[in-house]
């Protein structure tokens, strides 16, 4: 055959191949009978450019509008946005497990798969129960100091940009804060960012670069991640931020060994009560046993690096970015506070947790602010079993992805009511409000719930009136937030004004 019969032959067997998948996916498929947009029926190009617009929350927000609660976005892969499927998918012992869509975020050297990355059920849960306690919320109280001390640093910044009248972008403030408190937590110290007031070793930026890089790979086929990634690394941004990583690994090395000899020089009293040393009590005490190695302690730290910065930091920055614009809320919200500061209900200097849950409207705030704003902006896909489920009233085949994107669901209005989309703190003080928390999924659900929550919950109870009794802020433009979608749903700045407040 001469090479250009054989380049017919190839160009007709792929055209055949193409137009038989075609036939096959748009109208054989098992999953054919769910509506959705023609590319994405036949393609992963089409979720992939979806991902990469970066607005993935209201695009699939306006497919639902279209086409329905449930919608297919890729040949193999569902949307859905209905209350009922929250149990059926994320349910403890609903069967469903995380896809591949987690392992671009896996670091390469794990040696069990991390507890957000882990694909296999039963091993994820022996290896989370190891450490399950260092999450919980009396562990997370130990080390409530910690948080103190992170909060002091931001608040004296917040006051000399008050006093500079400079302009303040809560979310870059926010993020500096939240890797500054996993720096105490984990690595023995504050990164440096409060200090130094800015990104001086790099790992924001490189956040930055890596999570839509990641992202976007996690939603393409798993045989192109490969390449796509390594041609990631021909832009020196990639490059610079994964050197970056460099820096946080030796950090986080230098943190494990100078904890390492003060456990092994039998010194307690100079123990931080962190979740670090709390990680090296397991090590010690059942690290053979439980094959608990200094490696996977490290992987905890990391987990919190990547999984409890950001997050927080979106939470905390939109939560106040909402209450600074509702007038009546930022009002009530305030008031609330400085009675329960004047009634000490609220310790000077430093309030604690415990009483700042306890403040209802805040409470509400709060959640209200997680509700309209979680973290997270994309489908956190799963596998149905293999022999397939009943979800929300549809009969889904074995082995299909399908997920709920909380930014979605969290402003549906069969569940939110007609003002979903409205920053309203007063619903969660309503009558029937606790029923509202089973559609929330703003910290994921069932046996794949997010550990840091309490550490979560802890900072921003804890910053959200520390900032308001201090100080005063008003947003600087009446915009809406603009906002990016590449897993964490980020605004991209939340640009405010602080003054002092002379009433205090
Ligand atoms: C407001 C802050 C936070 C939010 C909104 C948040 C959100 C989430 C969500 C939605 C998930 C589930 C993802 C999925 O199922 O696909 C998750 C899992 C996880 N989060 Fe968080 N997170 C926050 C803070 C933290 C912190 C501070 C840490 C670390 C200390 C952390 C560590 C983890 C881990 C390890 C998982 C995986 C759990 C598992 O699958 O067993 N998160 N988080």
């Amino acid at each position: 055959m001469d090479y250009t019969t054989f380049l017919q032959a190839l160009v007709s067997s792929l055209l055949c191949y193409w137009v038989g998948w075609i036939l096959y996916a748009r109208w054989l498929h098992p999953l054919s009978k769910f509506p959705g947009p023609p590319l994405a029926a036949i393609s992963r190009i089409w979720t992939v450019l979806h991902v990469l617009r970066g607005k993935a929350q209201d695009e699939q927000k306006a497919l639902h509008q279209k086409y329905g609660p449930i919608v297919r976005i890729a040949p193999d892969e569902l949307a859905i946005s209905d209350p009922r499927a929250v149990k059926a998918i994320y349910g403890v012992n609903s069967g469903f497990k995380k896809t591949d869509f987690y392992l671009p975020f896996r670091s390469p050297f794990a040696r069990y798969p991390d507890h957000f990355t882990a694909t296999d059920e039963k091993s994820h849960a022996s290896r989370r129960k190891i450490v399950h306690h260092i999450y919980s919320l009396t562990s997370i109280l130990q080390a409530e100091e910690y948080v103190d001390k992170c909060t002091d640093l931001f608040l004296q910044c917040l006051g000399e940009m008050a006093d500079a009248q400079t302009s303040v972008d809560l979310l870059k403030w926010a993020r500096m804060y939240a890797y500054d408190v996993v720096g105490e937590f984990y690595f023995g110290q504050m990164f440096g960012f409060l200090k130094n007031k800015d990104d001086h070793i790099g790992y924001l930026s490189s956040t930055d670069s890596l999570i839509p890089v990641m992202t976007l790979s996690a939603v393409m086929p798993s045989y192109v991640r490969s390449i796509f990634m390594l041609g990631g690394f021909m832009f020196s941004r990639m490059r610079k931020a994964v050197g970056a990583f460099d820096v946080l690994t030796k950090a986080a090395d230098l943190a494990v060994e100078n904890r390492r000899h003060l456990f092994e020089k039998g010194d307690v009293s100079q123990r931080k009560p962190d979740l670090l040393t709390r990680a090296f009590e397991i090590y010690y005490r059942r690290g053979v046993e439980l094959d608990f190695q200094l490696i996977d302690l490290k992987m905890e730290a990391f987990g919190a690096f990547f999984g409890g910065s950001d997050t927080s930091a979106i939470a905390i920055s939109g939560t106040m970015y909402h209450i600074i614009r509702n007038e009546q809320a930022y009002r009530t919200l305030v008031e609330e506070i400085d009675q329960a500061t004047r009634d000490g209900k609220l310790s000077m200097p430093h309030l604690m947790y415990n009483e700042a849950v306890k403040l209802p409207y805040l409470d509400a705030c709060i959640k209200e602010g997680m509700r309209i704003h979680p973290s997270v902006g994309l489908t956190m896909p799963r596998h149905t079993p293999a022999e397939g489920a009943h979800v929300a009233g549809y009969w889904v085949p074995g082995n299909t992805r399908i997920g709920i994107n909380p930014a979605v669901l969290q402003k549906d209005t069969s569940v939110f009511g007609d003002d979903a989309e409205v920053f309203r703190p007063d619903r969660w003080l309503e009558t029937n409000a606790h029923q509202l928390n089973q559609y929330i999924l703003q910290f994921g659900g069932g046996s794949r719930t997010c550990m840091g929550k309490h550490m979560a919950l802890c900072e921003l109870y804890k910053i959200i009136p520390e900032i308001l009794r201090s100080f005063h802020l008003s947003l600087e433009s009446s915009d809406t937030l603009k906002t990016s979608a590449f897993w964490f749903y980020k605004p991209a700045s939340v640009h405010v004004r602080v003054r002092r407040r002379s009433d205090n």
